[in-house]
């Protein structure tokens, strides 16, 4: 079965709204793991406007699953943080300065020389790396040629083609995962993952190993705790 890993960056940008400390990310993190996380994912962007580097120092003393650091390995500064809390594992992605989300794999072709660099900086110190690409046969065979362990299969066109047409949505990413098994590439996939298109897509692409899956199950958290928590505050005004 393929390991769920919880990202909780969206945790932080409501923290962030307030600038104190509610919603506590640390209690998030812990308490996900308390439910059956698998994995902590979180991914500081240089602006820091949800994960702080600060709080990957404070998750990485706490957290006892899989800790997945994703980002830009151009940036310096993400190099350094990733080096300092030599997490389980990093993943590579290729966002642009303030962009809103993801939303490209890496090209692997383009970038070979420079991710090889970036792999063998990080495996060196112990660090499992994961190169985030789209489903594109190519992409993943030049993928493998940068020494990586694993590759994360960019889901968003998937999800968003899911409610059209499952078989023809998922038929890219099962290709995919096959010529990765392959060449002998991990495969983990994430980014707009949600309760209705998970199972399909797990059950479908082979010897999947992780998912990290953020913004639909935080928002899933809201609608599903919110009848206990509107009671509750109602038995407060009752006296
Ligand atoms: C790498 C990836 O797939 C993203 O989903 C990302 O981790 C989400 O980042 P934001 O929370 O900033 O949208
Ligand atoms: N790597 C994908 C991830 O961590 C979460 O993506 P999303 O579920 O927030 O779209």
């Amino acid at each position: 079965m393929a390991k769920l890993s919880v990202n909780i960056n969206k945790i932080a940008t409501l923290r962030n709204s307030r600038g104190g400390n509610n919603p506590d990310l640390v209690k998030v993190a812990l308490d996900c793991e308390r439910f059956g996380a698998e994995g902590i994912t979180v991914h500081p962007r240089p602006d820091e406007r949800h994960i702080r580097y600060q709080d990957v120092f404070d998750l990485k003393a706490v957290i006892a699953t899989e800790f997945n650091i994703e980002g830009n390995c151009r940036e310096q500064k993400f190099i350094d943080l990733v080096l300092a809390n030599k997490p389980a594992q990093v993943t590579l992605v290729p966002d642009a300065q303030g962009q809103l989300t993801s939303n490209h794999g890496w090209d692997t072709l383009k970038h070979r020389d420079y991710l090889r660099e970036m792999v063998a900086l990080f495996k060196k110190e112990g660090i499992r790396v994961s190169i985030f690409v789209d489903p594109v046969e190519e992409m993943i065979t030049a993928a493998a040629d940068t020494g990586t362990d694993r590759i994360e299969l960019y889901t968003e066109a998937y999800a968003t083609e899911y409610a059209q047409d499952k078989a023809k949505a998922v038929a890219p990413y099962v290709e995919a995962a096959k010529r990765a098994q392959e060449l002998g590439l991990g495969i983990n996939a994430g980014h707009d993952l949600d309760l209705h298109n998970l199972s399909y897509f797990a059950a479908q692409v082979p010897a999947l190993l992780e998912v990290s899956i953020g913004h639909a199950l935080i928002s899933d958290a809201l609608y599903l705790g919110l009848e206990n928590t509107v009671q509750m505050y109602l038995r407060q005004l009752k006296n």
